[in-house]
């Protein structure tokens, strides 16, 4: 997905008293002696827990050990509570990062050929676009998928990719597939147990659409949404092997999150209020990640001609700034009874997800 951001945003110059040195802008050298490999990861991949340790910057190790969380619970056990995406900086200055969501229980092979690129379609473009706006904020305009597709490469490369932040600054980035895949909770985990993770949920049923109109996009002869969705559409038997319905089971994969992070470590965003009121939605970002609420009301207008709301001024620019055309389709039109069989596979869903995090967003 192309960022609509510039770049990676403001960035202090090289020589910035405040810059945290072998945080996120350098690669760090790994030091052997204090290196450790992370169980389940590649073959000779070695996370240096100890590059990022510096004054003012807790290394990876001081972040992994923080008494913050006492480690993943028991899979299944009473305690396992937490979750998902975004990357945030800890006030004691520990480099965290987020990631995105959505996990893939099935396998690759599962999601190939239909999904290649599965998304979130909640609306975390918006989100990073918007949070970076903040002078506290710094944000990797691309996403890396590194928690999925190219862990292997090692966290240094993750790191190299990251900009430049001062101390008192947030790294962020989003990765929409975090969430889906299976490994990403551990792996976070594994770098920071202190990551703060956001995830942006929306309707199912719309972000179905949405994942099927993008996918249409580039794909013209794809089959019908409707022929996708149910293995027998007569006996209302939704097809939950594809990943456009698949992902909205979002308190499914939750539940690999919560094997790892606390509930409280994760914020949800409404996908829907973020349209209606970014201001509202943003404010809580902001809270959660503990910066101060810069970005207001005085920050947006709502854009007749894209349909949603707008920046007045972009990070790093002056100008209005709206996202891409990627952003905002027009959706296929899709039968009205097909909409209502697929509310009503999801009702039960979203039910159990409202109850584990202790909201209601009212998708009806
Ligand atoms: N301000 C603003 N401008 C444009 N679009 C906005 C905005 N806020 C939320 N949205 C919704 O974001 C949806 C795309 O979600 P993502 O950015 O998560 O998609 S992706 O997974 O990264 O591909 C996108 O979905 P579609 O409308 O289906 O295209 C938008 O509805």
């Amino acid at each position: 997905e192309a960022p609509a951001g510039p770049g990676t945003g403001q960035q202090p110059p090289p020589s910035s008293p405040r810059a945290c040195p072998g945080a996120w802008r350098l690669p760090g050298p790994s030091v052997p002696s204090r290196a450790r490999t992370e169980p389940g990861a590649p073959a000779g991949l070695q996370v240096p827990l100890t590059a990022l340790g510096s004054r003012g910057c807790p290394g990876w190790e001081g972040c992994g050990t923080s008494p913050s969380h006492p480690g993943p619970p028991a899979p299944g056990s009473a305690s396992a509570r937490g979750q998902l995406w975004s990357l945030g900086k800890t006030r004691s200055g520990c480099q965290d990062r987020a990631g995105s969501l959505r996990s893939s229980l099935e396998s690759r092979e599962q999601l190939w050929p239909r999904d290649p690129l599965p998304g979130s379609k909640g609306g975390t473009r918006a989100v990073l676009e918007f949070i970076r706006v903040h002078p506290d904020v710094r944000a990797l305009g691309t996403e890396p998928h590194f928690f999925d597709r190219n862990y292997e490469r090692g966290l240094e490369w993750y790191r190299s990719l990251m900009p430049r932040t001062l101390d008192s600054q947030i790294t962020v980035e989003k990765t929409p597939s975090y969430f889906v895949t299976k490994e990403a909770p551990r792996r976070i985990f594994n770098m920071s147990r202190d990551t703060k993770l956001i995830v942006v949920v929306r309707n199912p049923v719309t972000r179905a659409i949405s994942d099927y109109t993008q996918t249409l996009s580039k794909k013209p002869d794809i089959p019908t949404f409707e022929g996708l969705s149910f293995r027998n559409r007569s006996l209302g038997l939704v097809d939950t092997s594809w990943s456009a319905i698949r992902i909205g089971l979002y308190a499914l994969h939750l539940q690999s999150w919560l094997q790892y992070f606390p509930l409280s470590q994760i914020h949800f965003v409404s996908g829907e209020r973020l349209i209606t009121d970014p201001a509202g939605e943003m404010g809580k970002v902001q809270d959660f990640l503990g910066v101060r609420r810069v970005l207001t009301d005085k920050h947006f207008y709502f854009n007749k001609t894209k349909g949603f709301p707008c920046l007045r001024r972009a990070a790093g620019g002056s100008a209005p700034r709206c996202l891409g055309k990627s952003k905002g389709r027009t959706h296929v039109q899709i039968d009205a009874e097909v909409i209502e069989q697929l509310r009503d596979f999801y009702r039960p869903h979203n039910v159990r997800f409202y109850e584990t995090v202790g909201q209601d967003f009212r998708w009806e």
